[in-house]
């Protein structure tokens, strides 16, 4: 892939942060703390985040995209820097920095950007004609054109299953297989006419390929692994009452931030079920900020990729 520009990548494809307000408003409790922002995308929560902090605060942010961190090249400010890293080795960021249990807060805003959308070369559309990657970092592990070159049609039925929760999954995994004897899927809009065809019942308002991509993309780079890491590793970063933010795009996220954030807030999932649990026996490590939040109806008719995110924080018991 050709080196990025910044200038080229901001102006082309933009990315509308999604609670935006909401989200930073709950970060930052502490104008002097140390933040850090593990999606950094093109930097809307950053900017806003840097612009409520102090000569004292800083933040850290990462990103696994090569593009998102060229993004990065216009803010030149002393209070801020950026690596490029998966954020499940977000804790080891935070050793390296000498940050680990200090930071004030960690904002994980998961999923695809739209700059990845949107860039028809980045392979995410089934809309746009590109080539078939789905890689957030394309210098790392498997394209999904190479996936779908070597997988069985049981793994890639799964793939559709599981990450994509498609219904027809074997249904078009068959069809995949059945087509590539003849000709490599290496396209987007090839493999999309294909899932098309295959699919028995298209939902209104839906494109038939929409779950089967979603699998891919979510399987290729690892993101449910990626993000069970990185709830642990920032649970062990945050200093005593820093905040933890989580912004999800779908479900299959929102659940597990559900999960680990209500695990953490009573503290006894350790313990056989049954057993009656005395209060001291209990490791209450996080307290739940608020309920689940989702943008308002004028966000989502500014922004209709909006309209699945909810927003979960927790803060870390002292
Ligand atoms: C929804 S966008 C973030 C947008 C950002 N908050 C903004 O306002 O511009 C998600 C970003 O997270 C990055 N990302 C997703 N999974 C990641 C991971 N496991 N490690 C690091 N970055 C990841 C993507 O590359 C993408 O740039």
């Amino acid at each position: 892939m050709p080196s990025p520009d910044a200038d080229q990548v901001a102006s082309h494809f933009r990315h509308t942060s999604v609670l935006l307000e909401g989200a930073v408003d709950t970060l930052v409790h502490n104008p002097d703390g140390i933040y850090l922002d593990g999606t950094f995308g093109r930097g809307g929560h950053s900017r806003v985040i840097l612009s409520r902090l102090s000569d004292q605060g800083r933040l850290m942010a990462m990103d696994r995209d090569p593009q998102a961190i060229a993004a990065a090249e216009d803010i030149q400010d002393p209070r801020f820097e950026i690596t490029q890293r998966e954020f499940a080795r977000l804790a080891e960021y935070a050793q390296e920095q000498g940050v680990y249990g200090k930071l004030s807060g960690v904002l994980l805003d998961i999923g695809v950007s739209s700059p990845q959308l949107d860039d028809p070369e980045r392979g995410f559309s089934f809309m746009r004609n590109g080539p078939l990657d789905m890689r957030m970092d394309p210098t790392q592990g498997e394209s999904a054109a190479a996936f779908l070159a070597r997988a069985s049609e049981a793994d890639i039925a799964n793939v559709f299953k599981l990450y994509g929760e498609e219904r027809y999954a074997k249904r078009l995994a068959r069809a995949v297989v059945a087509r590539r004897i003849e000709k490599p899927f290496t396209h987007t809009v090839d493999l999309a006419d294909v899932l098309k065809t295959a699919h028995p019942a298209w939902e209104k308002g839906r494109h038939p390929a929409t779950k089967a991509f979603q699998g891919l993309r979510i399987y290729l780079n690892g993101e449910l692994d990626q993000l069970d890491a990185a709830l642990e590793g920032a649970l062990e970063a945050l200093a005593p009452g820093g905040h933890l933010v989580v912004i999800s795009f779908h479900s299959l996220e929102d659940r597990r931030v559900k999960r680990f954030i209500r695990h953490h807030v009573r503290g006894d999932t350790h313990l056989p079920r049954g057993v009656p649990i005395r209060d001291d026996q209990l490791n209450r490590r996080l307290e739940a900020l608020g309920k689940g939040m989702r943008p308002s109806d004028e966000e989502v008719d500014a922004n209709p990729r909006a309209r699945s995110a909810v927003m979960r924080a927790a803060r870390k018991r002292v």
